[in-house]
C-alpha cells in the first residue's frame, strides 16, 4: 500500500512501476483508494503484487484506515521538495502503527529527487528519520524512474521470503539488500 501526503507522487510512482511511464500533466488527486496488480519474477518464483494507491487527502483518511490491517507492506512517501510532507512522516507512522498489522513491512521513500533545484529535504534527513524508526530508506523519482523498480522488488523479495522460506535458506535482509542496490540521485546532497 502506498501512503503519504497528497501530492508526494504515490500514483506516479505506481504508474512508473506498472507501465514504465511518467504521468505528465495536471495533478489529479486520488479519490479514496485504487489498486493495480503487477506480477514479478522473484528468484524464480512468480509473485503477484496487489498495490493499493491511497488518497493522501485528509478527507479520505477514514476510507484508507480500513485498508491498513490487510496490508503486508507499506511504502511511505514524502516529497523532497515539500518540507511539510517530510514533517508529517511521524504522524503517518503513528497512524500506521495504530491501524496496521504489527509485522507490516515499512519502507520510507523520499520522492521527486529529479527536482534538484527545488529540493528542501536533504538525503541525510531522510536517512536519519528512517534509522530512528528502524525502517529501510531510499530516494526515488517517479519522473526519472530512479530506484522505483528497486523499491517494489525489495518489498516483493521480503514478502516472498516471509511466506515461503525454505528450511535452510538464509534470512533475506531487506535493509542490507536496499543498501547494496540503491542508486544515488547523482546530485548534490542538499
Ligand atoms: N518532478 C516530479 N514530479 C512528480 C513526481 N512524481 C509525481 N510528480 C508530480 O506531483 C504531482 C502529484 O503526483 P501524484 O502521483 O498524483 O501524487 P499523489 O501522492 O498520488 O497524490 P494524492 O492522490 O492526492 O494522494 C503531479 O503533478 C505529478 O506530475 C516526481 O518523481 N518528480
Amino acid at each position: 500500500m502506498l501512503v503519504g501526503d497528497s501530492g508526494v507522487g504515490k500514483t506516479c510512482l505506481l504508474v512508473r512501476f506498472k507501465d514504465g511511464a511518467f504521468l505528465a500533466g495536471s495533478f489529479i488527486s486520488t479519490v479514496g483508494i485504487d489498486f493495480r496488480n503487477k506480477v514479478l519474477n522473484v528468484d524464480g518464483v512468480k509473485v503477484k503484487l496487489q498495490i493499493w494507491d491511497t488518497a493522501g487527502q485528509e478527507r479520505f483518511r477514514s476510507v484508507t484506515h480500513a485498508y491498513y490491517r490487510d496490508a503486508h507492506a507499506l511504502l511511505l512517501l514524502y516529497d523532497v521538495t515539500n518540507k511539510s510532507s517530510f514533517d508529517n512522516i511521524q504522524a503517518w507512522l503513528t497512524e500506521i502503527h495504530e491501524y496496521s498489522q504489527k509485522d507490516v513491512v515499512i519502507m520510507l521513500l523520499g520522492n521527486k529527487v529529479d527536482s534538484t533545484h527545488e529540493r528542501v529535504v536533504k538525503m541525510e534527513d531522510g536517512e536519519r528519520l528512517a534509522k530512528e524508526y528502524g525502517v529501510p530508506f531510499m530516494e526515488t523519482s517517479g519522473k526519472s524512474g530512479l530506484n522505483v523498480d528497486l523499491a517494489f522488488i525489495a518489498i516483493a523479495k521480503e514478502l516472498k521470503h516471509r511466506s515461503m522460506k525454505l528450511p535452510n535458506e538464509p534470512k533475506f535482509k531487506l535493509h542490507d539488500y536496499v543498501k547494496k542496490e540503491v542508486k544515488g540521485s547523482g546530485c548534490c546532497k542538499s
